[in-house]
């Protein structure tokens, strides 16, 4: 089942559309919806909890309708926004308990779930504090603490590692990936740095100005442009004459040649023309272009 699909998603606000014209469908995993700031994510992420009403199209979640069925979405669906709205003067287990007996638990089972939920995400004695005292860290861990506390089958997390230091950052996407893969939850996270992305999703949708420019797997997303570099001790010129010779598209980079893999048959080639001009083969190393790349790439074609 899908967890989420759109038709033709449209969203206008007076001077902008955000959403244009949008169909994709996201599946279960951990998925990644990247794009520049203003590109749409967040109102995309506010229409699929039923909260701000599409202008044209469908969407669905979990296979209810945004529209019609917003509060069945919610409640199968966890929200992490991106902004700060925590209130600080409360506590974070006073703040999760309470939002766990909204979603329907009793007291009891609402401080059981709030203190486990707690504890995945990293918040130890300090959650007994009053929230204004948490730093960046701790209160994205409260946001995320309370779109899983009443335990949802899939979680929207807008922008979770804004604010976030470098260590902070990989503390937290390491959380959200172990979200997906132990906890067994959908996940959809959006950011505007796809290397981030690159590291903890499945599948990656790209868009831009509220349009879908790429929807796929994260190894698809990568694959079509792998590369092998390439290094001997002399003779590059030559080696890249050959190659070129035989079809490849090579760009040498320094004292590496950088070859485009067509399939297997590019390292038998690399391998064929080193021996052929009696080179020394140093370094035979593959690589691949960073989703960063392809994003550009595919902008530019635009
Ligand atoms: N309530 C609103 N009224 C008018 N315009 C809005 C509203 N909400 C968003 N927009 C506009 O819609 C566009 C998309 O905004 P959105 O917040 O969805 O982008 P985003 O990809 O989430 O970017 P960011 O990460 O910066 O929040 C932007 O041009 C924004 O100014």
């Amino acid at each position: 089942m899908h967890i989420l699909a759109t038709e033709g998603l449209t969203k206008r606000f007076p001077t902008v559309t955000a959403v244009d014209q949008l169909t994709v469908t996201v599946g279960p995993g951990v998925t990644g919806l990247v794009g520049a700031n203003g590109a749409g994510k967040s109102t995309l992420i506010k229409i699929l909890l039923g909260l701000l009403p599409p202008s044209g199209g469908t969407a669905r979640v979990l296979d209810l309708d945004v529209t019609s069925q917003g509060a069945g979405i919610r409640r199968l669906v966890g929200y992490m926004p991106e902004h700060e709205c925590l209130p600080p003067d409360v506590s974070a287990t006073e703040l999760v308990v309470h939002l766990a007996q909204m979603s329907g638990l009793p007291r009891t089972a609402a401080r059981e779930r709030a203190a486990d939920v707690l504890r995945h995400v990293g918040l130890a004695e300090e959650r007994y504090r009053p929230i204004g005292g948490y730093s960046t860290g701790m209160k994205q861990r409260v946001k995320l603490a309370q779109a899983l506390v009443h335990d949802p089958k899939v979680v929207f997390l807008d922008e979770p590692t804004n604010g976030l230091d470098p260590r902070g950052r990989d503390e937290m996407l390491a959380l959200v990936r172990r979200i997906g893969t132990e906890f067994g939850i959908s996940v959809v996270v959006t950011s505007h740095l796809l290397g981030e992305l690159e590291r903890i999703c499945d599948h990656v949708v790209v868009i831009d100005a509220g349009r879908l420019l790429r929807s796929s797997a994260i190894g698809e997303f990568t694959q079509s442009t792998q590369t092998v570099t390439v290094e001997v001790d002399e003779g590059m010129e030559a080696l890249a004459a050959r190659l070129s010779e035989t079809g490849h598209t090579v760009s040498p980079q320094g004292r590496l040649l950088v070859v485009q893999v067509r399939g297997p048959e590019t390292y038998d080639a690399v391998r064929d023309a080193a021996a052929d001009l009696d080179l020394c083969l140093i370094r035979l190393e593959q690589g691949r272009h960073r989703i960063e790349d392809v994003f550009r790439e595919e902008v530019a074609h635009v």
